[in-house]
């Protein structure tokens, strides 16, 4: 194991954060860290990085405690709120995180790994906002830690540079790294990841992979056309939320697809072109955090 929170506090004047967090980080996985907003994942990020110590618990680094320098020498992490240095070049950047690290990724390879060769020569400052997240993450990588944690690496980017990120990202796992990273991108966690913790309220709601996730809280899809207005269905017990499309299509996000069928059925719901599937991840996530009893434009944004 090479990272571990067990039983952790952390509360904010008075307000908790996280209340009795467990999480290991095992050596070689890709951990998907999901939650609303606010639901603690920066806060226990920045316990596992050593930047916050817990109120109770204990946090593990490579053994360690993560205060201890020694301890965050096999990490690389980019927290959400950091940013570049303005004035200096990008090359210079990389050259002076790398002047840390007994063998560091050569400049040359790791800038055109992320595709920051052509910048090289520019300072910082004027990199886009989606550069300058490139960069925080070559960075990270630039040791060839053991483990990397990243607070949402994605945000800003556009899909390209957010589908060649989750590449590069998939490449240093190939290569035997281990990966805690939080997104609100659903659908790259689900192609990068074996397990996925999903944080609520400051605690761990589930820990599994993917499929054991989806399973716990089985939701299916139940699709048909009916002239009833959609928000009758809200209603519905076992209803996780229900969204409308077009040609007179509702879809209820249901608990027990077997009891809304029967539900339909026994009220004399008009309705035709029944389809039943299973949800998404990212529907069986609006689920189990119970964001999905709101307005049915929930159920359909892929930011969350
Ligand atoms: N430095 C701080 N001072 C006061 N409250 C804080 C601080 N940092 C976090 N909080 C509060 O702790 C709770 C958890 O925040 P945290 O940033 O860990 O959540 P998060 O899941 O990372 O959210 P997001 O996805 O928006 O980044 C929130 O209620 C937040 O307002």
């Amino acid at each position: 194991m090479l990272a571990a929170a067990r039983g952790v506090t952390k509360s904010y004047a008075g307000k908790p954060a996280l209340s009795g967090v467990s999480l290991d980080i095992r050596a070689g996985e890709a951990l998907g860290l999901l939650g609303p907003n606010g639901a603690g994942k920066s806060t226990l990020l920045n316990l596992l990085c050593g930047i916050r110590t817990p109120d109770a618990g204990t946090v593990e680094l490579f053994g360690r405690n993560p205060r201890e320098p020694a301890a965050r020498r096999q990490l690389g992490t980019t927290p959400q709120a950091t940013s570049v240095p303005p004035t200096l070049r990008v090359r210079e950047t990389v050259d002076f995180v790398a002047a840390h690290y007994e063998h560091p990724v050569p400049r040359t390879r790791l800038l055109r790994e992320f595709g920051l060769t052509h910048i090289a020569d520019k300072q910082c400052g004027g990199l886009s906002g989606g550069q300058q997240r490139r960069l925080l993450v070559a960075l990270a990588l630039v040791g060839r830690p053991r483990l990397v944690i990243l607070d949402e690496p994605t945000t800003g980017l556009d899909v390209e540079a957010r589908e060649n990120l989750w590449e590069r990202l998939g490449q240093y796992r190939r290569d035997g790294g281990t990966l805690l990273v939080t997104s609100h991108y659903l659908e790259e966690i689900q192609a990068l990841s074996g397990r996925v913790a999903v944080l609520n309220n400051g605690e761990v709601v589930a820990d599994g992979t993917v499929d054991q996730v989806r399973s716990r809280v089985s939701v299916s899809r139940v699709s048909f056309r009916t002239h009833l207005p959609p928000s009758l269905f809200e209603s519905l017990p076992e209803s996780a939320g229900v969204t409308a499309g077009g040609d007179n299509v509702v879809t209820v996000l249901s608990r027990d697809s077997d009891a809304t069928v029967r539900r339909l059925v026994r009220d004399n719901i008009p309705f035709s072109g029944l389809e039943v599937h299973t949800a998404s991840l990212e529907e069986a996530f609006l689920s189990l955090t119970h964001l999905s009893a709101g307005p049915e434009t929930r159920v359909r944004e892929e930011k969350l």
